[in-house]
């Protein structure tokens, strides 16, 4: 496959049988195959889609003091700042090049869930940064949690398979900024090579070259959204539920060249969470004797933990 397909998510939430059921049938295909699609009929408005770039470009534009502020020492960069070169992809010892926030949960009814989670960080310097990020995260969510209604029913669940799991789930939305490239990158990219952890990611802001994808046959092709789409990708989490049946794919955001190394990149993944105590034990009907169980029983939670200290954000 060399080209990632399109969905419309007013397709699954129409109330024509024909529509919803084709769009179950393509997303389940195309998420057992290259593992990403492009999905446009979100709940994101232009406006606020707008709204969030301007906030983020002016917080990513803050003297590095400021910014630093914001980098909370013993929560694995869970919430607020981390800075340039942090994060590395698993066993890549170079940083990648980018900086970035996490907005987390805005915990509903549930004072123990929002005793776990670290606290949301509020930037004083910006007045709209902190109420534009939580509408964001909302309007993710709940585009997240149709689409995981769409794989429940591919899968043979009940459609609200995943509604209890992903409710107060452990989400995270990440403005990423790559600065512009000052000096030859040794052995660097803006984003190494990796999987996603999580059950699936919405991504805003693929609509440049740069995000890759790897295909079945080890080749790289450019996953390119339209303005309106949103790229959505199957993280490891889904995959070792589902046995693999459903593809975590391996991409990377590639540096551009040399012409354009004075631009920078923004771009926004949502990376959906359940709880943590959600079990990722491969599903009983995903193991067959064709493809046996591939992945030890683990919690959402634990699996976060290993793959946090892989990362470089957690301390073993
Ligand atoms: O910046 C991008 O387009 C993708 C970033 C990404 O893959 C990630 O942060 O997991
Ligand atoms: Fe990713």
């Amino acid at each position: 496959m060399n080209a990632i397909p399109s969905v419309n998510l007013e397709d699954f939430i129409s109330n024509n049988p024909e529509r919803k059921s084709k769009f179950i049938q393509d997303i389940g295909g195309a998420f057992e195959n290259i593992g990403f699609v492009a999905l446009s009929g979100h709940f994101l408005s232009d406006e606020l889609v707008q709204q969030l770039y301007d906030e983020i470009k002016k917080f990513f534009a803050l003297p590095q003091s400021s910014k630093d502020s914001y980098e909370i020492q013993g929560i694995g960069g869970q919430r607020g700042y981390t800075s340039f070169g942090k994060e590395h992809a698993k066993g890549k010892k170079e940083g990648d090049l980018k900086e970035f926030w996490h907005f987390g949960q805005y915990v509903e009814e549930n004072p123990k869930l929002a005793q776990e989670y670290p606290a949301n960080v509020m930037v004083n310097e910006l007045s709209d940064f902190n109420s534009v990020g939580e509408e964001t995260y909302k309007m993710l969510e709940k585009t997240a949690k149709y689409v995981l209604r769409a794989l429940a029913l591919h899968l043979d669940l009940e459609e609200t398979y995943f509604d209890e799991w992903i409710k107060n789930g452990n989400s995270i939305l990440r403005p990423i900024h790559y600065p512009p490239i000052t000096k030859e990158p040794q052995n660097a990219v803006r984003a190494a090579a990796h999987g996603d952890i999580n059950l699936i990611t919405l991504l805003m802001g693929a609509h440049g070259k740069g995000l890759q994808v790897k295909n079945h046959e080890g080749e790289w092709i450019d996953a390119i959204a339209q303005p309106d789409q949103l790229m959505i990708n199957v993280g490891d989490m889904l995959s070792r539920l589902t046995n693999n049946q459903l593809k975590s794919t391996i991409h990377q955001v590639v540096n551009p060249p040399k012409e354009l190394w004075g631009t920078s990149r923004y771009s926004i993944p949502f990376f959906m969470h359940p709880v943590s105590e959600m079990p990722l034990n491969c599903l009983e009907h995903c193991v067959t004797n064709e493809n046996p169980k591939q992945f030890e029983d683990i919690s959402a939670g634990e699996y976060l933990n290993e793959r946090l200290i892989e990362l470089g954000l957690v301390k073993k």
